[in-house]
């Protein structure tokens, strides 16, 4: 019979022994600031598009209402929230949240995976890492602040309600992982320097260990970078070239927005991140 396949590491990780660079952890799981970050780039790309592929409807504002779903029997909430929560009873059917990269936003009664997890590798994180769940906040900024930002005011035909539903899961799934990631930044940087975040953790002092993990030159060079590729991956392509304001003028996403969106949010949400994962770090 044939083998189930083993899940790959959380992304741009390498598990002790299988470095790029050869080298062999004591045991440990072998990960670094610069594949994290790497990964932290890569997931850029993915939040980009689910933003563009959201901009297509208008914003559809029927979809948020609880009357949405009054024609379900039994369920009390928004179209938008029952078309989440089902997609997230039967992903962890299927064990997605057996993964330490992904958090649903209805935690609630999940049912246990139906399907065998391959058997549990050694973990990378503290466990306490799956204590910290701040999705009800990445609800709440993505629909009250961000959507109005890029979506034209509006109610399109009912009939692409689940298509628009169908954009916003992925854009909440983007941000849910990337902004959560903050563990896994968290990790690298306190193992990296445990003589400097240790006894700001011991003094459970949040503003010591948010100064430690700041990098303002980092952030400034992400905003840059999310904004350069919402204007390359948003841009009308065509055979005859067009000159550099015509291109920026038809981009389907503002690339502002997206400077703004980690500005604003997704950076100082992973660095929440990291603060509430490096304030249990030592905890037994
Ligand atoms: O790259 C890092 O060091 C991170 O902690 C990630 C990140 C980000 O969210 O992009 C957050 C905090 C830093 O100030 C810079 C960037």
């Amino acid at each position: 019979m044939a083998s189930s396949p083993t899940p790959p590491p959380p992304a741009e990780t390498a598990r002790n022994g299988n470095s790029d660079d050869g080298s062999k952890g004591e045991g440990l799981l072998m990960i670094d600031l610069e594949r994290v970050r790497k990964s932290l780039i890569r997931q850029e790309d993915s939040i980009v598009f689910s933003l563009i592929e959201r901009a297509k409807f208008p914003s559809n504002s029927s979809l948020y209402k609880s009357s949405s779903s009054s024609q379900i029997p039994g369920f009390d909430g928004s179209l938008i929230q029952y078309i989440v929560k089902e997609t997230e009873i039967l992903h962890s059917k299927i064990g997605r949240y057996e993964s330490p990269e992904e958090h649903p936003f209805f935690p609630d009664g999940l049912p246990l995976p139906l399907i065998p997890c391959p058997p549990k590798s050694p973990e990378l994180l503290h466990g306490a890492a799956s204590s910290i769940n701040i999705n009800s906040t990445i609800w709440k900024f993505y629909l009250e602040e961000l959507l109005p930002l890029f979506t034209k005011q509006g109610d399109g035909d009912a009939s692409s309600y689940a298509c628009t539903a169908v954009c916003d899961l992925n854009c909440l799934q983007a941000l849910s992982r990337r902004i959560h990631y903050g563990k896994f930044v968290a990790e690298v940087k306190f193992r990296d320097a445990p003589e400097e975040y240790g006894p700001a953790i011991r003094a459970q002092d949040r503003d010591a260990l948010m100064k430690l993990l700041t990098f303002e030159d980092v952030e400034e060079m992400v905003k840059k970078r999310v904004a350069k590729k919402a204007m390359i991956f948003s841009q009308e392509v065509n055979l005859i070239e067009k000159d550099a304001d015509d291109k920026q003028q038809n981009c389907k996403i503002d690339p502002s927005l997206l400077s703004r969106l980690y500005g604003e949010w997704v950076m100082p949400l992973t660095k929440l991140v990291q603060v509430e994962y490096l304030l249990r770090r030592l905890d037994k």
